[in-house]
């Protein structure tokens, strides 16, 4: 997908030091779309476990939808999906699949369809396949090449040898002859074929013959072991010669674990080898067991110093050798995860070579180009050849760079190595630099919460993580500005006023009276409030209470109670345990001034007293609470004249804050202009050309 509006441009992530921890991985998208498309052609149904949410997966749901599947997800959150599959006859004749850029969904499905539609036939436009602009940059040529003297009619319906294709049939298909794929550009094409080929193998064995050079045998190796698991035993004479027995026939096996993705553990294997240096990071889904290439990504690691202690579906990392030792590898066999291997040379002595990788160029985007630019950046030395690539890292001090990531997911968790800089040999002494990422949200294609669950991880270095704090009077909008500023970031968000009305309203239960000040600082010091979801939990295990704390009357007794210096004193740890990576924007009365008074970035909002009730006016008719203007005037003003006048943390501007008068701004316009407060309280934007060159 490309970026979109509510993705946010970029995620600046702070200065690291040190990771530790447990991480569960996503299910491996391999052997997600693998699954999902050998469900859908069997007969019967197929539960899959454990399979990844993303962007590759679903539209490879939408499609195995559109051809007469029934997927149907599990009534409890985390359960098995059903699949139940067409079982080899097709239920329609003509369909329009959007495949967006996933390759696991663009080479089978055609293979699929286009024997399904030689044999059963087709409607009208017959079976159309196309993807986003990029997936139409990438070759499929060599399959289209297999297909065709079999008898399929395929056409591409853009440039040859490209998608889009049109599939349609029937045909009489040519199956005696031995059918010939080349293996040298993308393993998926032969994948695709041996994905397909069950479809028509009931009368007669088939044979299959890679023309030059196999590359990416592992991920070949997965698409045996699943068809075994579908019941289709290929025999295989070394990697040249594949052939499916007459009668193979897909069964669904029941049911399917998708174990967690190798390529993905690739980031923490690095992580971990650069940065958990007091214990082992735990890394859960993948192990010795593991039926994917990419867990071999291990051994380069362990090449490169990392220590690593495989169990049969979990790895524990911890930093071996310091600095990392450069290497020179032969990536053919790890192809994604071997990127991984080019930002970890940033933190080696001497140059690392990583060779064999021409396949990068024909990925999500030309990956050999793609890193030569955006690892320079910081100042490394960085040699493209044709199929090979040299780092050599930064002599000195590392620049700040905003990193490209060119709509590919793994780029963009690639970059996040780069935050470990503090910890780079050859930086040492040197002042630390921020890494901005470009749409991060791009790792939505195979690992939506990749940098929530990096960041889990991870030490910030002392002083780090930002805060920008936004303090002013009430409905003066702190709380919308603060929300829409945080996810632009990509930061956490912390509604300080919550907080204090949460106590009023755990208080209220209580039976505890707003004057009761040791009783109310004591419930403050254990409030089991949680933030999640955009939601607030209090108590154990939770209750939603998000609308219940916006009612007035609650308003009103946090007003009372938040003049109490013990209360206000008991949540002074909680908030400041707020600053997480990769950064805090906060509201309130007194967070510019008292709880976080090295905030980067403060501003005090204001808005004229008249402007203020008519906007909580609007705010309490939408929610369908009747209340008068003068009213909530005579209130707002009583408010903020106790907020002025107390004695603990009064309301007023930190003597460093900005000034925003928002009366005759839109929300829009206030976002934009604290957006380039930031911009200048950073020094100015990382460097680096606003837009990626084109690939
Ligand atoms: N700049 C603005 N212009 C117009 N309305 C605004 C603006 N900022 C906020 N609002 C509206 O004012 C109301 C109060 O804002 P809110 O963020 O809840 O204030 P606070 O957190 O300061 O109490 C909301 O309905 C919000 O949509
Ligand atoms: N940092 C803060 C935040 C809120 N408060 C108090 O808590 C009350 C509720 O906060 P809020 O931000 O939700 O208030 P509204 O302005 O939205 O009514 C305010 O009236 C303040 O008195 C505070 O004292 N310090």
């Amino acid at each position: 997908m490309s970026a979109s509006a509510d993705r946010p441009p970029f995620l600046d992530l702070p200065p690291l030091v040190a990771l530790g921890g447990t991480v569960r991985l996503p299910g491996s998208k391999s052997i997600s779309n693998r699954v999902l498309l050998l469900a859908g052609l069997a007969e019967g149904t197929t539960l899959v476990h454990d399979l990844l949410a993303s962007d590759d997966t679903a539209v490879m749901l939408d499609a195995l939808r559109t051809l007469g599947c029934t997927v149907t997800p599990s009534a409890t959150p985390g359960g098995p999906l059903a699949v139940t599959g067409l079982g080899g006859r097709l239920a329609v004749k003509e369909a329009d699949l959007f495949l967006g850029n996933a390759g696991t969904a663009m080479r089978p499905l055609a293979a699929a369809l286009a024997l399904l539609a030689a044999r059963q036939g087709t409607t009208g436009a017959g079976f159309r396949l196309r993807g986003i602009p990029r997936m139409h940059e990438r070759p499929i040529g060599d399959l289209v090449e297999a297909l065709r003297p079999l008898g399929c009619q395929v056409a591409c319906t853009g440039t040859e040898g490209y998608p889009p294709l049109a599939l349609s049939g029937p045909g009489a298909l040519a199956l005696d002859a031995s059918i010939r794929v080349r293996g040298d550009v993308s393993s998926q094409f032969l994948t695709a074929l041996l994905l397909a080929l069950p479809l028509v193998a009931e009368d007669r064995a088939l044979q299959v013959e890679v023309q030059g050079e196999l590359i990416s045998k592992p991920y070949v190796e997965i698409t045996l072991k699943l068809l075994a698991r579908f019941g289709i035993a290929v025999e295989r004479e070394g990697w040249q010669r594949f052939t499916l027995p007459a009668g193979s026939r897909y069964r669904s096996p029941g049911a399917v674990h998708v174990e967690g993705d190798a390529s993905s553990a690739s980031y923490f294997i690095g992580a971990a080898a650069i940065a958990a240096v007091d214990a082992p990071l735990r890394i859960e889904g993948v192990g010795a067991d593991s039926i994917q290439g990419d867990i071999r990504f291990v051994d380069a690691a362990r090449a490169m110093g990392a220590d690593v202690t495989m169990e049969a579906n979990a790895l524990l990392v911890k930093r071996g050798a310091w600095p990392l030792k450069a290497v020179d590898l032969d990536c053919n066999a790890i192809p994604d995860a071997a990127m991984t291997l080019a930002v970890m040379a940033l933190y080696a002595q001497g140059t690392t070579r990583l060779s064999n990788i021409a396949s990068w160029r024909v990925k999500e985007t030309d990956r050999l180009a793609a890193m030569r630019a955006e690892l320079t950046k910081f100042g490394a030395t960085v040699i493209e050849g044709p199929d090979f690539l040299e780092v050599t890292p930064p002599a000195g001090a590392w620049q700040r760079a905003a990193l490209h990531t060119y709509d590919d997911h793994r780029m963009a968790m690639c970059a996040s190595l780069a935050a470990f800089n503090p910890l780079a040999p050859g930086a040492a002494g040197q002042p630390a630099v921020a890494v901005r990422v470009l749409d991060p949200g791009c790792v939505a294609k195979t690992y939506p919460d990749y940098f929530a669950d990096f960041l889990a991880l991870v030490t910030p270095q002392a002083g780090a993580v930002p805060v920008i704090t936004i303090d002013g009077p009430t409905a003066s909008g702190k709380g919308t500005l603060a929300s829409r500023v945080a996810q632009r970031l990509g930061y956490h968000h912390l509604d300080s006023g919550a907080l204090y009305r949460a106590c009023a309203l755990a208080a209220q239960r209580a039976g505890i009276a707003p004057d009761d000040e040791p009783a109310l600082a004591a419930l403050a010091a254990a409030l089991p409030l949680r933030f999640e979801g955009g939601r607030a939990w209090l108590g154990t295990p939770g209750e939603d209470v998000t609308d219940r704390l916006r009612e007035e009357a609650i308003g009103q007794m946090a007003s009372q109670i938040a003049a109490l210096p013990a209360l206000r004193a008991a949540l002074l740890d909680w908030q400041r345990r707020c600053r997480r990576a990769p950064g805090l924007v906060t509201d309130g009365r007194d967070m510019g001034t008292v709880i976080f008074p090295d905030a980067q970035l403060k501003v005090f909002l204001t808005a004229s007293a008249a402007q203020r009730a008519e906007r909580r006016h609007r705010q309490l008719a939408a929610a369908g609470v009747s209340a008068t203007l003068p009213a909530l005037l005579a209130d707002l003003e009583a408010r903020d004249a106790r907020d002025r006048s107390r004695s603990s943390a009064p309301l007023k501007a930190a003597e460093d804050a900005r000034q925003l008068d928002n009366s005759a701004l839109s929300i829009e316009a206030s976002v934009e202009q604290l957006l380039r407060w930031w911009d200048d309280a950073q020094g100015g934007a990382p460097h680096g050309p606003e837009h990626a060159p084109a690939a």
